[in-house]
């Protein structure tokens, strides 16, 4: 078989994916509310938490759609989940960033995020994220799949069969591969710049509990769910 054919069944199961990401969008277009004033940090820092708590819902439900998952050991689904839930919050707030705004907007959108409450010191990390997400011009396959490929990464904290979770991972990287090759065929790079975001991602990782306790208020407020996922308070 050519290296880089999809396969029927790799299209299938593309295909459960993409359905499953498509499915389970995040319903208010955070980006719509912010472009239509400033609003106060703790304005902001309530939106986030809404927005946080029912991205954490959705990305469940996306996650039982990945083949194998729901066969997998059920305390390891809850490390994966809590292993993935902050980096799937910046992939989804990039793509939300990356998404195409008429001319000026996304300017605005930056302005308003940065002066939503966040600390000064994680702008820089994390719109160089943004960008590097945004040049990427990613089509919504590999969106799809970069984001289960996250979820299923091995080596999270408290994994007890990492095996079994590459063996997961390992299909939908040949096919994020193949895609690549497909979608961006000027660029034999390109798989590899996919990948090289998911270790920027990693690094934003680090700083997602100092960025939470470090917005410009005093009295921070968190769902349970995101007490539990997030690791604060
Ligand atoms: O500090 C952050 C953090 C990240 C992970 C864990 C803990 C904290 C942290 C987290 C998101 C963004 C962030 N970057 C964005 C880029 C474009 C548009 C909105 C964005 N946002 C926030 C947002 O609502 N994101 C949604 C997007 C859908 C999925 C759930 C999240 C708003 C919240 C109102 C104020 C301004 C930014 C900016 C910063």
């Amino acid at each position: 078989k050519e290296k880089f054919e999809i396969t029927k069944e790799q299209q299938d199961f593309m295909n459960v994916i993409l359905d499953a990401y498509n499915r389970h969008q995040i319903p208010p277009d955070v980006a719509k509310k912010l472009l239509q004033e400033q609003y106060s940090a703790e304005e902001n820092f309530l939106l986030l938490t809404e927005m946080a708590t029912s991205q954490v819902q959705v990305l469940v439900e996306f996650t039982k759609n990945i083949p194998g998952f729901l066969s997998l050991d059920h305390e390891d689904q809850i490390a994966l989940l809590k292993g993935s839930a902050v980096e799937a919050t910046f992939l989804r707030s990039a793509q939300a960033f990356s998404t195409k705004m008429p001319s000026g907007h996304t300017e605005v959108l930056e302005e308003r995020i940065r002066k939503s409450g966040i600390s000064e010191e994680f702008m820089t990390p994390m719109f160089n994220f943004y960008k590097s997400i945004g040049e990427l011009h990613m089509v919504q396959e590999e969106q799809a799949l970069l984001t289960a490929i996250t979820i299923m990464t091995p080596d999270r904290p408290y994994v007890k069969d990492q095996q079994a979770v590459e063996r997961l991972q390992e299909p939908m990287l040949d096919i994020l591969r193949k895609l690549c090759a497909l979608h961006h065929p000027g660029e034999p790079q390109y798989f590899a710049r996919l990948l090289g975001r998911l270790t920027e991602l990693r690094t934003l990782n680090h700083y997602h509990a100092e960025m939470l306790t470090s917005w410009r208020m005093n009295d921070y407020k968190f769902t349970p769910l995101l007490c539990e996922i997030w690791d604060v308070q």
